[in-house]
């Protein structure tokens, strides 16, 4: 694991935990690692020379948590805290608590929150003026803020120039930057790192991985997944009550997940009894006997109504071609499939003049801009400290990484290896198929 210890010295300050908290369960570099893949032949893997190596599957990673002696004296440390990509339930909770960690137990003064993302480092070289005010934290101004949805430092899109970003936190004289978002922010995280580097800089740069689509790899959720099921679990239930109280009744749900249907196919499992559910990992294919069309008018014949979970990236494939429209972070514009299925269906029923009722239910940013559940509380509280731990032992270069109930250290340089999809071999989907009676694939 990347530490500036590596090129600016050992660490040498005893540990505030230590002196003032007395906690003894310090982690020990080299010594405590978690393998990555648990099987058998995951140990095997790891235990075989030149394994683990970082540039193609690391087998092992460094775990989380405090360590005795620490790079940074808090006294004298800058810390800045940005927020990027879209919403996700929990961003507050993330930011509160790297704040009162870093105040209350390491001791650390100086502590400011970077507003709209990568924007937010946007400043004229010249003047050294910031396009926005920086706003400076402490346990006291984040107390209650995971009382409110979204981010109160705001985020955005967009902006992600290393060398302007790097610029300004010289200018800022900043220490250690915490960046949470995506695999979006943590591949420009990525990037910031690499022009730190090679400034050769003492910057300590830690990613914190954040999105409902849970596309992030080498951590089992992302923060704010879990409160966003129970969202998409309230919609589902709403249309398959709609679908349940008409005659030949059709509930259609749109959910959101760009590459992976991972939010889509779990709330359908805590469902239970939702009948098709569509994700981008499995190509959608609607005519022919096999197809789903044909399969949604027989479910409704049989069962006398039916409820449709599609997330949104599915079946992309289907609309004409057209010119591919970005958003300011590159991101491909999807194509609304939700009332493109609506349509489709309503015509299939009236094409074969069987009567039906379609109600469609697009939650839309109603998934992502509400508070946490408790579970994704917890998971912001551990996620923060242990972000905060990795920065004053001079970790940088990483992110805090979960799996098999560990907290990790995980090379930015293999987050941005891709994105997490959704495994169609893994139990998630064998549940959504045994749930459902759908075919694995279609056609
Ligand atoms: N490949 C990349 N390299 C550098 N920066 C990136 C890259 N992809 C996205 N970013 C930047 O990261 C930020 C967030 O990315 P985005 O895709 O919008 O959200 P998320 O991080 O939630 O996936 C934006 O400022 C964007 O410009
Ligand atoms: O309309 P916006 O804000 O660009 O975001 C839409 C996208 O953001 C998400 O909610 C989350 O994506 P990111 O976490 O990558 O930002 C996706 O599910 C959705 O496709
Ligand atoms: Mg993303």
């Amino acid at each position: 694991m990347e530490s500036l210890t590596q090129a600016f010295g050992q660490a040498t300050f005893p540990s505030p935990l230590k002196v003032s908290f007395q906690t003894e369960n310090f982690i020990e570099d080299g010594k405590d690692r978690v393998l990555v893949d648990i099987s058998l032949e995951g140990l095997l893997k790891a235990s075989r020379p030149n394994s683990g190596h970082i540039l193609f599957q690391p087998s092992t990673f460094e775990l989380a948590g405090p360590r005795e002696k620490i790079f940074w004296n808090p006294d004298s440390l800058k810390v800045a805290i940005v927020t990027c990509g879209g919403l996700a339930p929990g961003l507050n909770n993330v930011v509160q608590n790297l704040v009162t960690f870093l105040s209350d137990r390491y001791r650390v003064k100086h502590i400011y929150g970077v507003p709209y993302g990568y924007q937010g480092f946007t400043h004229d070289p010249l003047t050294k003026r910031f396009a926005f005010g920086w706003r400076r934290l402490d346990s006291l101004s984040v107390q209650n803020i995971d009382f409110e949805g979204g981010s109160v430092l705001g985020t955005g899109r967009g902006h992600s120039n290393p060398i302007s970003i790097v610029d300004a936190l010289m200018l800022r004289d900043i220490n250690i930057l915490f960046t949470i978002g995506g695999d979006g922010t943590l591949a420009g995280a990525n990037a910031i790192h690499q022009e730190i580097k090679r400034r050769k800089v003492p910057i300590s740069l830690i990613g914190i991985p954040k999105t409902i689509d849970n596309d992030v790899l080498w951590v089992s959720k992302t923060f704010g997944f879990e409160s966003a099921v129970g969202k998409a679990v309230e919609a589902l239930r709403c249309a398959q009550t709609e679908a349940r109280s008409a005659y030949h009744g059709i509930g259609l749900v749109k959910i959101m997940g760009r590459n992976s249907g991972s939010l889509t196919a779990t709330a359908a499992v805590a469902m239970n009894d939702i009948d098709f559910v569509l994700v981008p990992e499995v190509p959608l294919r609607l005519e022919g006997q096999n197809g789903l069309l044909n399969a949604i008018v027989r479910k409704v014949l049989d069962k006398g109504y039916i409820t449709i979970a599609v997330a949104e990236g599915a079946g992309q494939d289907l609309f004409p071609p057209s010119e591919i429209e970005k958003d300011a972070s590159g991101n491909e514009k999807l194509k609304d499939i939700g009332k493109y299925l609506q349509k489709l269906i309503t015509d299939e029923f009236k094409a074969r003049n069987i009567e039906t009722t379609l109600k469609y239910i697009d939650p839309s940013y109603m998934l992502r801009s509400q508070t946490t559940s408790a579970d994704d509380s917890v998971f912001c509280a551990k996620l923060g400290q242990n972000a905060v731990h990795a920065a004053m032992a001079g970790k940088t270069g990483c992110m805090i990484g979960y799996a098999h109930e560990r907290f990790t250290h995980v090379p930015l340089s293999a987050v941005s290896m891709g994105k997490k999809r959704l495994d169609v071999n893994e139990p998630l989907w064998l549940s959504v198929l045994a749930a459902t009676g759908q075919p694995s694939y279609w056609g």
